[in-house]
């Protein structure tokens, strides 16, 4: 076997039409370096070939499946073993899919003789596929740094545990020629069948509905499988009695390719399964592996749900994907952040970077677990953002680093190992363009959410990308999907650095309330030098200051409805301090030991400096150790920690430190 010239196709097309099938007369077999064998309308054909033309008829006669391995007959139809007869006892013990797979190593080792050597030859052989369980040494450095690596493993470690129980089983069987079923020829008819095979529905006219095994069966069918794939492409297989065809559903102009959808592959999948990638395919996104313990939120909120809906722990796959922003298959009412990083993924980060108070909240439903989008809980929101962009710099800087060194491809595999790489990296550019966007929103107190301020603002943010990086089709696909959809959070301006939160106070506090911050900080940074580089320290103070200021009758009828409504939010969240909650002396941090025992020593003659803020009395207690140590909470749970300037990675030669700025999470009414 191993003829690869198109003589094998035409011998092919004669063997299929003697059992009935063809292909239309305004279509040929064509073949490439890039493409391999595919199939195209014919180039002198007079006009486009219009929707409905069934291009390939393919008889169920030649297809093969578990149904010829068991011989199946029913009033619908029957399909011969053509001379393959495995003992009952293994087809029962190993299943369908490793049945499949050893029937189609029996009619290979049979060569000319077996019923479908005409098929069988124009396969790719052993020895010649292109998965990445075939790579060669030189394309080994190729896939390094990308999930390629640990996808080929954990294929190669479940393949060989499935080998290893068939043919074991065939051995405790007595059955004949056992070793002429070996590991390499395994590799290759499984790998046929995942780059090849349809699913059972193509045979559901000719089997019995209850007859089909609950796990599914591949179907190999000759002249189907040889269009390429095209994400998208309008087609359809149709079922029937006899025959299965292949319906394109679009017009398709002379000389153009004939493509099937293999469905909505991400390239890792095309890489794993059929050994290629696109360079441009909408479909593509990335799954991602989150770091979970066991004993962490997200796993006891998972648990609670299985204990809720027992029928979810069969469900093993996590569903946490970063999709490319071409990505069509969505929802019309995905919110802008969910379009890009999918609500799975979106919620679990969410849960693992929430605070106490919003984990209390909880929502656990069959559909998933999240935090609900209610009053303040848009901490959690900006933090699960905040954390995706550290990933995906990390995940940028992995994939870029790894490259280095690598030259131009020298083969197809190369080529198809660059084109993944690049088009991982490009999801993630554009996913932090996209996750940054809605912190740069938080971020933003001068400007609202009316359309030129967010279009001004969105100008902005794009002018960080570096010219030239993303193609110009990318980055207006980007603002598109930015501007369409709702983001998760409908309001600008959350997120406060130190400095900011002093606008939270009418005009005429905030001169005052910032002097006496400065003289607090000078004073107590004498004894405490690690004091004004403590974002946690610095706002607990300031929350002090804004929360003693509502305690204070005169202030408060003058404070804005949306301060007011978030100190008693906080007063309401977190228990109120009492009179011997202050700090501990077994409290191991640093800067916040010294601070109560500082505050705790100072006279009250001259503590705490009130220089101008009048508003506060000798008797609201604020800044004593109790008031100081429940600011200090809040500051803890109420931070995120964001990206500072964290598209200039995508800058950078090399590796860069993007430092983290504390903010504050101050929600808007
Ligand atoms: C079902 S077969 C299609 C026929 C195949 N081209 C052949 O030569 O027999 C699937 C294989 O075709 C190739 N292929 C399919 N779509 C492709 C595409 N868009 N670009 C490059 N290769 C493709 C891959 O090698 C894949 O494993």
């Amino acid at each position: 076997m191993g003829d690869h010239s198109l003589e094998a196709h035409t011998s092919l097309l004669d063997w299929v039409a003697r059992h009935g099938g063809h292909i239309d007369n305004s279509v040929r077999v064509a073949q490439d370096a890039s493409r391999g064998v595919h199939l195209q309308v014919k180039a002198d054909w007079p006009q486009p070939i219009s929707k409905e033309t069934r291009v390939i008829n393919t008889p169920l006669a030649v297809t093969m499946s578990y149904f010829n391995a068991i011989e199946y007959t029913c009033a619908r139809g029957s399909f011969s073993s053509h001379d393959v007869v495995f003992p009952r006892a293994f087809i029962d013990a190993v299943g369908p899919e490793e049945t499949t797979a050893f029937f189609l190593m029996g009619q290979y080792l049979r060569g000319a003789e077996g019923f479908w050597y005409r098929y069988l030859r124009t396969l790719p052989q052993p020895g010649q596929l292109t998965t990445p369980l075939f790579f060669g040494e030189e394309d080994v450095d190729w896939i390094q740094g990308t999930g390629i690596p640990d996808a080929s493993v954990q294929r190669y470690e479940l393949w060989d545990k499935k080998y290893e129980e068939s043919i074991s089983a065939l051995e405790e069987l007595g059955f004949e020629n056992t070793e002429e079923y070996t590991w390499d020829l395994y590799l290759w008819a499984s790998t046929i069948i995942t780059s090849r095979a349809f699913s059972a529905k193509v045979l559901s006219e000719a089997v019995e509905p209850s007859d089909f095994p609950e796990d599914g069966v591949s179907v190999l069918l000759p002249l189907i499988d040889l269009p390429n794939h095209r994400p998208l492409a309008k087609v359809e297989w149709r079922a029937g009695n006899n025959d299965v065809g292949l319906l394109v559903l679009e017009d398709i102009s002379p000389g153009e390719e004939i493509s099937n959808n293999y469905g909505p592959r991400n390239n890792e999948q095309l890489l794993m399964n059929y050994g290629f990638c696109l360079a441009n395919n909408p479909c593509d996104y990335r799954i991602v592996k989150l770091g979970v313990k066991p004993d962490s939120p997200l796993s006891q909120a998972k648990a609670r749900q299985v204990q809720m809906f027992p029928e979810l722990a069969k469900n093993t796959d996590n569903h946490y994907y970063i999709f490319n922003v071409f990505y069509p298959l969505l929802a019309p009412n995905t919110a802008m952040e969910h379009s890009i990083f999918s609500p799975a993924l979106f919620n679990a980060l969410g849960i693992m970077q929430a605070n106490e108070r919003e984990r209390n909240m909880l929502e656990i439903t069959e559909a998933g677990t999240r935090i609900p989008a209610v009053y303040g809980n848009g901490h959690s929101t900006l933090a699960a953002l905040a954390q995706i962009s550290f990933e995906l710099i990390a995940h940028i800087e992995i994939l870029r680093a790894s490259a280095e060194g690598l030259s131009q491809p020298a083969n197809l595999n190369q080529t198809h190992t660059q084109i993944y790489r690049n088009s991982q990296i490009t999801l993630d550019e554009t996913a932090l363009i996209i996750a940054t966007w809605t912190i740069t929103r938080a971020r933003t107190h001068d400007r609202d959410e009316s359309w030129g301020d967010i279009k001004t603002l969105l100008n902005e943010h794009m002018a960080r990308v570096p010219a030239g990086l993303l193609s110009e089709e990318i980055l207006s696909r980007t603002q598109v999907r930015i501007l369409e959809r709702q983001s998760l959070l409908p309001k600008n301006g959350e997120l406060f650095r130190l400095g900011e939160l002093f606008a939270l106070l009418p005009s005429e506090m905030q001169g005052p309330t910032q002097s006496c911050f400065s003289h607090i900080i000078e004073q107590a940074g004498q004894a405490i030098p690690t004091l004004p580089s403590d974002p946690q320290a610095l706002f607990a103070i300031v929350i002090c200051l804004l929360v003693a200021t509502h305690r204070s009758p005169e202030a408060r009828p003058q404070l804005s409805s949306r301060l007011t409504r978030w100190v008693e939010f906080l007063f309401e969240q977190y228990p109120s301090p009492g009179n011997d909650s202050g700090f501990s002396e077994a409290d191991g941090r640093h800067t916040r030991r010294q601070l109560g025992e500082f505050v705790r020593t100072q006279q009250s003659s001259t503590w705490p400096p009130k220089t101008g803020v009048t508003w506060l009395t000798e008797t609201s207690g604020w800044l004593d150790p109790n008031w100081l140590q429940w600011a200090w909470t809040v500051a803890d749970a109420e931070m995120v920690l964001i990206p500072l300037e964290p598209l200039a990675i995508l800058a950078a030669e090399g590796p860069v430190a993007i430092p983290k700025q504390a903010c504050l999470y101050v929600p808007q009414e």
